[in-house]
């Protein structure tokens, strides 16, 4: 019996891999050498003290910035939540989550953008411009994406628990524990750890 048959995910190539990361920014040096695979299944919590360098990996994950030295390859698809997702003040709810869905290639029906504010308890909101929406209702707008249909396997979630209430924040969780029980994987810093059924693998960053 071959390895591949005892471990399914050695046969499939990681939906992440990072080989030999370096990244200096402002003459800081933030990561040397930072090498990672992340699997199907795989929940990554990327941790450090405030500058350590967690968005910067994030944004270099993305493709949203390049590495002073070494390789990232995504395999397929990813969603980036950035820290301050970028919504239109002049766009309504769904106007929003539609547009993002589109902008990625994915676009939605309004009935599958409704069924994705859901969740995040927005649909009664649906209808009302961001530029009155609460930090935390902004917030869960951003992570409405994580309800709509085909969502790409690689996620990565820069801070998806700020502003967010106890009840969002276990919602998040089991949303990120049913998306790697299908066979997805996410990377997300957070300064506090989220209520995950799931083992969470752990990298932390600023320890060198
Ligand atoms: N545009 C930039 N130009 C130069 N240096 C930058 C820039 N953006 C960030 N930095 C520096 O890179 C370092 C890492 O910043 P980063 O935002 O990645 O940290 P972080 O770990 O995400 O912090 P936090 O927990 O506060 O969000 C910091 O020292 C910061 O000052």
């Amino acid at each position: 019996m071959s390895l591949a048959a005892v471990v399914p995910h050695l046969a499939r190539p990681p939906a992440l891999l990072l080989q030999q990361l370096v990244q200096s920014r402002g003459g800081r040096l933030l990561f040397d050498g930072l090498d990672l695979a992340l699997h199907a299944g795989d929940l990554l919590w990327v941790q450090g003290r405030n500058g350590a360098g967690k968005t910067s990996l994030l944004r270099l994950i993305c493709g949203l910035s390049a590495p002073t030295a070494g390789r990232v390859h995504v395999e397929q698809g990813l969603l980036y939540i950035a820290h301050k997702p970028g919504l239109k003040d002049h766009l309504t709810v769904l106007e929003q989550l539609r547009s993002s869905a589109a902008v990625a290639g994915r676009a939605c029906s309004e009935a599958e953008a409704l069924a994705a504010l859901a969740p995040v308890g927005l649909v009664d909101a649906a209808e009302q411009r961001q530029a009155r929406l609460s930090e935390g209702q902004r917030r869960r707008a951003a992570l409405a994406q994580l309800w709509l249909p085909q969502v790409p396997p690689l996620w990565v979630l820069d801070e998806p628990l700020a502003a967010l209430d106890t009840r969002m924040v276990e919602r998040l969780a089991q949303r990120l524990d049913r998306h790697a029980d299908e066979g997805g994987c996410a990377v997300f810093t957070s300064h506090q750890p989220l209520p995950l059924r799931r083992a969470t693998r752990s990298l932390r960053l600023g320890e060198h």
